[in-house]
């Protein structure tokens, strides 16, 4: 039978089957990825095919077989070097949480994050949340920003969790989806989780704002089905959604924009840098590629506090 993991708790799966039912499964034989060494062989959204097993009193599941993935977000295990861990696999999309002011949230942020998700073949959408609280001139830079992102080609929103304008909206993106929300703290995330399922109690509903992570607990995604044919993974404990290492020279192919111009620059391994006759940083000259999203850029190449090459654990 097909089924779907919705739960891992290190030696156990809960596993979704076509027929709806769920139940706990082990793994049997030997799982190994290509390319990556990995704690866990199955992750939370993994296709899977099971074997049920009735003679037990309740009945259990065998993980025979794993789909190939179409994409995965890991982080590095945390005792053993060079191992990673999944975190969740066939990921649809990505809400990124962003907040004007309160908190800030910096294009530096919301730069790496679109990067993060570039590397991980996500889609990411980012969500402007609070827009009940702006003023006028705050509402223009929102406009900007999203005007600059959506010409990038990321789909844009403007939300309020809290008067719930435009949660509709979101809600049909879900649709038929597996989806995933991120953002800073306080940027509103579990108050438009709430709005969007009322009845849904995540983990980190749980945690937030208290001090329960640091330690070293081994934190497990899960999924949930929600009522409206959309599916959410919560990651507790993992700020933002993995680690990527990114080599300098493929840096440019994250940036969506610098890589749709890329075969124009003289040298084809042009960095954007002091390279002669780089159309990127023509384009920058020419107002065609924004210098906030250059700075981004810059700072991730000089190598400037480089969070998102170690774990990003909610401090
Ligand atoms: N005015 C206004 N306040 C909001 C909105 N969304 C969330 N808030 C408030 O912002 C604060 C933080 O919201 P949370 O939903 O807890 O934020 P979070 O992203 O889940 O935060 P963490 O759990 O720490 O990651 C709460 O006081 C919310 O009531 C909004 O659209 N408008
Ligand atoms: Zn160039």
């Amino acid at each position: 039978m097909k089924g779907t993991v919705y739960k891992s708790t290190g030696s156990w799966y809960q596993v979704k089957a076509e027929n709806g039912d769920f139940y706990n499964c082990r793994i049997k034989g030997k799982f190994r990825i290509k390319g990556i060494k990995s704690t866990n062989p199955v992750a939370v959204g993994d296709e899977v095919e099971i074997d049920l097993d009735d003679d037990s009193e309740e009945t259990q599941g065998v993980i025979k077989k794993i789909s190939d993935r179409d994409n995965y977000i890991i982080r590095k295990s945390v005792n053993l070097s060079k191992q990673t861990h999944i975190i969740a696999a066939n990921i649809d999309q990505v809400f990124l949480m962003v907040t004007f002011n309160n908190p800030p949230t910096f294009t530096t942020f919301i730069d790496r994050f679109l990067i993060t998700a570039e590397a991980y073949h996500v889609q990411a959408v980012l969500l402007f949340n609070k827009i009940d609280t702006y003023d006028e001139e705050e509402i223009l830079e929102i406009k900007f920003l999203a005007k600059l992102y959506r010409d990038i080609g990321y789909e844009c929103l403007g939300i309020s969790a809290k008067t719930g304008k435009n949660v509709d909206k979101v809600k049909e993106m879900m649709l038929g989806k597996t989806s995933m929300f991120s953002g800073h703290s306080g940027t509103g995330k579990s108050t438009l989780i709430n709005a969007l399922e009322p009845s849904l109690n995540l983990k980190t509903l749980e945690i937030s704002g208290q001090h329960k992570q640091g330690q070293h607990t081994t934190t497990f995604a899960e999924m949930f089905d929600l009522s409206f044919d959309a599916r959410i993974i919560d990651t507790p404990g993992i700020k933002g959604f993995g680690v990527v290492d990114i080599e300098k020279e493929e840096l440019g192919n994250y940036f969506p924009e610098f890589f749709e111009l890329k075969q124009d620059c003289k040298f084809h391994n042009c960095l954007h840098l002091n390279e002669p006759h780089c159309a990127v940083k023509d384009a920058l000259d020419d107002g065609e590629i924004s210098w906030s999203r250059y700075k981004s850029y810059l700072q991730i190449i000089e190598g400037e506090d480089d969070p998102y090459r170690v774990d990003q654990y909610k401090k």
